[in-house]
């Protein structure tokens, strides 16, 4: 603790207002009681004008009830409660309609004091600026789960959404089938027409499984020229169609490119979530020994599991 005797009240206050951070004194009630600080530019406008004035004139209403019950638990905590929040333009009073997406993302440290401000129980709230590391955050988070040559789902998404998908069905037999597929004789085509067409016949293949499918499906490239669709909410036989489809119009779009000779087709293994499933890696199998069979049963085929 600072020996106070060591500064004037003046200097103090002074102290107070050079905080780079804004930290607002929010009453139980959501008035804003005192700002002292918030002097980094880089970060912070000037919020001397929202002294006085109430959580609710500011925010909308949600975001509004929101830092009221974020003040409740820090009062009922009596000491330091963090939070992290964004504020978008449609959070903000005046601000709601079109403009550039500035969300900005805030730390929130809210401590309990022990003493009434304005009659009222109060917190001391430490907003911080926390933008740049969340846009960073989220891009790395995108990159790991974004395959680069495509920009479907990589492997380690696509396991999240199989085990998300198998804890629906494990619970409430939630329906899910699963089709793994890969392009016949890749390597041949790699071998004949180059790396860089066997790239662009990857590519396409994605862009036909995103143009395709339904919004709520989830394709995604296993690796090589190997692509696993989780199809939610669907049963092996109405997967069956999908599939199909698909299966055509890849190797209509693989012919059309021209780069392929005669062009290229594929082959797919499909199965569905069981109820003995233990775990997501078990469709993924059936669906993969389907596979097998297809191209052992010569190719350019969808192959169920059960069949
Ligand atoms: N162009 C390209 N080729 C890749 C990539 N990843 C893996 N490959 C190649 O893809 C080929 C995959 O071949 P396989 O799946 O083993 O077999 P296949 O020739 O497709 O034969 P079948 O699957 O039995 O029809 C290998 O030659 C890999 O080197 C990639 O990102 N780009």
């Amino acid at each position: 603790m600072a020996d106070l005797s060591l500064f004037t009240t003046e200097q103090i206050a002074a102290l107070l207002a050079a905080l780079p951070d804004p930290a607002f004194i929010f009453t139980r009630s959501g008035k804003y009681a005192a700002l002292f600080g918030g002097t980094d530019a880089r970060y912070y406008h000037d919020g001397s004008s929202l002294v006085g004035k109430r959580i609710g004139d500011v925010l909308n209403a949600e975001k509004a009830a929101w830092f009221l019950a974020q003040i409740a638990v820090a009062l009922a905590k009596r000491g330091l409660h963090v939070v992290e929040y964004r504020l978008d333009r449609k959070d903000v009073k005046g601000l709601e309609g079109d403009g550039p997406d500035d969300t900005i993302w805030f730390e929130g440290r809210a401590q309990a004091l022990d003493y009434q401000v304005d009659g009222e129980d109060a917190v001391l709230w430490v907003a911080s600026n926390i933008t740049t590391s969340k846009k960073l955050e989220a891009l790395l988070r995108m990159q790991s789960e974004t395959d680069a040559l495509t920009g479907l789902a990589n492997r380690r998404k696509l396991m999240q959404a199989l085990n998300d998908s198998h804890g629906l069905h494990a619970r409430y037999r939630t329906p899910a089938s699963v089709l793994i597929f890969d392009i016949d004789n890749f390597k041949d085509i790699n071998d004949r027409y180059g790396h860089l067409s066997g790239d662009k016949a990857i590519q396409v293949t994605a862009d036909v499984c995103r143009r395709e499918l339904r919004t709520t499906d989830f394709p995604a490239r296993l690796g090589g020229d190997e692509f696993v669709i989780l199809m939610p909410h669907t049963t092996w036989e109405q997967a069956m169609p999908i599939a199909e489809r698909l299966r055509q119009r890849i190797a209509d779009q693989l012919r059309e490119l021209g780069t392929l000779g005669q062009g290229a087709t594929i082959s797919g293994g499909l199965d569905q979530m069981l109820p003995g499933d233990t775990s997501s890696e078990e469709v993924l199998k059936r669906a993969d020994d389907a596979l097998y069979r297809a191209k052992h049963g010569g190719r350019n085929r969808i192959v169920h599991h059960g069949a």
